[in-house]
């Protein structure tokens, strides 16, 4: 039987309802007439089939996105199949769209070998936007603000600065390891309370290792850029991938486990250290919420997952200081400047601690000039879009990874003047240039939540180096020494060699005085 659309009933709630169907198909049809209309940000053409793949470097990743920057302007669009790409060398842009418009811009990639085959999804920095992720973030923040930072971290901050410099003086030859332990040793003494368990295993070992793991696995996986690859078999040319994913699955599992295990035991402790910790405090307050016991082991579970965030993100603390060393030895002017600073406030008896900071504006300088000189995520962590947006007549469809290359940032022109040269007295200017932690801490709701902490350990660091040494190189003078950085994941200085040098007589019985 055909039906006549005007023999049907129609009620007021039908033409309501295709009023409100018509203006959305109409809305939508526009919509989809502007997009057609609306072009992607320029970028290197597409090859069929592949896309840019060919564009996407496999190393020194930022050096790549600064040079599209120069010759597509400050938003490049790249395609591989399945998956799009902005790239952003404009600070503007960045704090438009990650800030302003930071509820579009909040998810991170898929990162299928990191996340899917290794399985780190549960980590703060490579989560997904969920619930956890948020409840995770509003703990954080108080737990790291600035001024629970003040309160909280300061003393233990000059405590670890002021062993930091008996360990070198004890062991000259190791500087750099001993400044790559004693930040690890912060952030763990900060999480867990302790540095190693009941059987005498180091967290920090623990901990670098599987910080090698995830950035090494962050390298350009070809799998990354073509998900369906992780179902093919394994025995096929180019699969190496899955295996490498295989093994490195299996070692962080244990790795996992043995401090699942601390976090366990820590929660029981009466060790007033522990009870300090930020875990034993998470932990009492899933005890409170939770009674049932399989409730607690997953809330355990989680909560050592997602405070294995923390300290996933050491490197960047770690290689800042590595840059702040290197600059000094490249720049022994800046150095000296600092320590006749250094000198005139604190003077040669005791070593600097934070009440000291207003005293040390040049000190401040050299510190900002640090984080900009080389941003330590080099090209920033990824955020991906969860709608379709459009920015300056541009269309950036939902799913897009938008990536803010800090080191474009901090080498153009526009924001620096002669932006390659360690120059801190461009941050005290009348009009100071612009601060780099404006970008090098990344942007919005995904902003590093660690960035107080991070700022006062280097500053506390490299003011008790500099009143206690002078930075020299190993065996090259300043001179001979030229800026070589690598832009990888984390970027660093090239392996160097230097030497510090004490400045103060007797400086080990003034440093025990001062720990005493
Ligand atoms: C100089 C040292 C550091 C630098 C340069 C740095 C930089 C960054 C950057 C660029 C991001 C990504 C932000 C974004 O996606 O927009 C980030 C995320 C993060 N950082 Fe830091 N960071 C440093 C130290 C720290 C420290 C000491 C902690 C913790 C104690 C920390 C905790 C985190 C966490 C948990 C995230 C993930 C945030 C999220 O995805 O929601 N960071 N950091």
């Amino acid at each position: 039987m055909a039906f006549n659309a005007l023999s049907l009933p129609i009620s007021g709630t039908h033409v309501a309802f295709a009023a409100g169907a018509l203006l959305a198909l109409a809305l939508l049809s526009s919509r989809y007439r502007a997009r057609r209309h609306l072009s992607y940000p320029p970028g290197p053409r597409p090859l069929p089939l592949l896309g840019n793949i060919l564009d996407i470097p496999r190393s020194q990743f930022a050096l790549t996105w600064t040079e599209l920057g120069r010759r597509y302007g400050p938003l490049t669009w790249l395609t591989v199949p399945g998956q799009t790409f902005l790239v952003l060398n404009s600070f503007e842009a960045a704090k438009e769209l990650l800030e302003r418009r930071g509820s579009i811009y909040l998810d991170r990639p898929r990162w299928v070998m990191l996340k899917e085959l290794i399985g780190l999804s549960n980590y703060l920095v490579l989560s997904p936007a969920n619930d956890f992720w948020r409840k995770q973030r509003s703990h954080l923040k108080h737990a790291l603000s600035g001024a629970a930072v003040k309160s909280d971290y300061s003393s233990l901050l000059e405590t670890k600065a002021r062993q930091y410099l008996e360990r070198c003086v004890a062991r000259p030859e190791n500087v750099l390891l001993e400044t790559n332990r004693i930040i690890g040793e912060v952030i763990i003494k900060l999480t867990y309370g302790k540095l190693e368990d009941a059987q005498g295993r180091d967290y920090i070992q623990i901990i670098t290792r599987l910080l090698d793991i995830m950035i090494l696995s962050l390298q350009g996986y070809v799998v990354d850029l073509f998900p369906t690859l992780q179902y093919l078999p394994k025995w096929l040319p180019g699969m190496k991938f899955k295996r490498d994913a295989a093994r490195w699955e299996k070692e962080i599992r244990e790795l996992e486990d043995t401090v699942l295990t601390l976090v366990k035991a820590n929660s029981l402790s009466d060790d007033p250290e522990v009870q300090s910790s930020y875990t034993f405090k998470k932990m009492q307050e899933i005890h409170s919420k939770d009674r049932d016991e399989h409730g607690v082991q997953e809330q355990t579970k989680l909560n050592y997952l997602y405070t294995g965030g923390l300290e996933t993100v050491n490197h960047s603390t770690e290689t800042t200081m590595q840059s702040f060393i290197y600059a000094m030895i490249l720049c022994p002017s800046v150095q000296k400047k600092a320590q006749d600073e250094i000198d005139r406030v604190i003077g040669s008896t005791r070593s600097p601690t934070f009440e000291d900071q207003p005293d040390l504006p040049f000190l401040h300088a050299v510190m900002l000039e640090t984080l900009r000189w080389n941003p330590a995520v080099s090209f920033g962590v990824p955020h991906v879009s969860r709608k379709d947006d459009v920015y300056e007549g541009y269309f950036i469809p939902k799913g897009t990874t938008v990536i803010p290359n800090a080191w474009g940032f901090s080498r153009n022109s526009k924001y620096y003047t002669n932006p390659s040269i360690f120059d801190p007295e461009r941050h005290l200017k009348e009009s100071p240039e612009l601060d780099p932690r404006e970008f090098v801490f990344g942007f919005g709701r995904r902003l590093c939540p660690g960035k107080e902490l991070a700022f006062q350990e280097v500053w506390i660091l490299a003011a008790s180096i500099l009143w206690a040494f002078e930075i020299v190189s190993w065996r090259l003078c300043a001179s001979a020494l030229r800026a070589e950085l690598i832009l990888d994941v984390v970027s660093h200085p090239t392996p160097f060699e230097c030497q510090f040098v004490p400045r103060r007589e007797r400086l080990k019985d003034k440093l025990e005085v001062a720990t005493n």
